[in-house]
């Protein structure tokens, strides 16, 4: 499939302008839940500015605390400590200028593409005439190319069509940030590439800052400006940003034969692989000074028990 815009954004090439300023800001935010022995700690002294117009990549482990961090940022969650800013005015909750895209898609099953796209345009865009709202709606179908499965319901559609529904239901509320939390990790890996190039040639068309959190260091390599590992946790901090200083428009193969693709990959596989080692050592030994208290018994020796069965004469059965 391809979109409309691709042909222009292709041809555009992103100079490096200087450095925007924070859209987004996390000063020293911690999160956790729960409380007394089943509390989890679950974020630590995040810190973290998200540039305007950029796209800023979050790579991390399972579980680490990765849809925490995005559900902080789309105001869902609130920190227990710190201050998240957008702006320079705190993030209380959610707001149509924060558009996030999740995993599991959360489309309304009992309407249809359209009908989905529609509830959110006619909430964010009350006062916009019917007919422009109408226009909008298609212009979003139509960009994720779904225009012909525009009547269907989600249970009518393959994992990629929903997850495309989904990006264009965020889209065309025209959020300022876009938050996309691991919105392709469900997908095969020929929908997950197809959609990698769509989300980067939106974004390269629409300009919107864009933070997207994946477990893929190469999806991430493919899309982001900056990359920050997220450590595992408990208590997970953010890693080194790393600068993604590869040409626009990204090719996903001719990266592969990039020195600079390769090396950076290397670079931020080599972090990874070594904060998931200490985070392994320091749980074995927590575990190893953990000490357990073995019963004083003597084994029995049972071979005199079982001569005895075996020798006994048979019960007549
Ligand atoms: N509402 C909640 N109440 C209690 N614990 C929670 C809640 N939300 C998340 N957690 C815990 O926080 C930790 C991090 O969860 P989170 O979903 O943020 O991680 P993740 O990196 O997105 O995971 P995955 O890669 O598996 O999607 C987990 O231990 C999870 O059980």
């Amino acid at each position: 499939m391809s979109l409309a815009i691709l042909p222009e954004s292709r041809a555009t090439r992103r100079i490096a302008p200087s450095i925007p300023d924070p859209i987004i800001s996390l000063q020293n935010v911690c999160k956790g839940f729960g409380s007394g022995a089943t509390r989890t700690e679950v974020l630590a002294d995040i810190n973290l500015q998200l540039r305007e117009g950029e796209f800023l990549a979050v790579v991390g482990f399972s579980g680490s605390g990765k849809t925490t961090f995005t559900k902080l940022l789309a105001g869902l969650e609130k920190p227990d400590s710190g201050q998240i800013m957008m702006r320079g005015s705190p993030i209380t909750g959610p707001g149509p200028e924060r558009g996030i895209v999740f995993q599991n898609y959360s489309l309304l099953p009992w309407l249809t593409v359209r009908g989905n796209i529609a509830l959110s345009v006619d909430t964010v865009f009350a006062k916009w005439s019917k007919g422009e709202r109408r226009d909008h709606v298609e212009q979003f179908i139509e960009m994720v190319g779904l225009s012909h499965a525009a009547h269907r319901r989600p249970h009518e559609l393959s994992g990629g069509m929903r997850q495309r529904t989904s990006l264009a239901r965020t889209l065309a509320m025209k959020p300022e940030v876009l938050l996309l939390d691991e919105p392709l990790s469900a997908l095969d890996a020929l929908t997950r590439s197809t959609l990698q190039e769509e989300i980067l040639s939106i974004w390269e068309a629409e300009k919107q800052t864009c933070l997207m959190i994946t477990n893929d260091v190469d999806e991430a390599m493919l899309v982001a400006d900056r990359i920050v590992p997220l450590n595992p946790g408990p208590n997970a901090t953010l890693g080194p940003v790393f600068d993604v200083r590869l040409d626009r428009p990204r090719d996903k193969t001719a990266l592969n034969h990039d020195e600079g693709f390769k090396e950076l990959r290397n670079t931020i596989t080599n972090y990874l692989v070594s904060v998931r080692q200490q985070a392994r050592d320091a749980q074995r030994l927590a575990g190893g000074g953990a000490k357990f208290e073995l019963p004083d018994i003597q084994p029995k020796d049972l071979s005199l028990a079982t001569k005895a069965v075996f020798n006994s004469p048979p019960t007549g059965r």
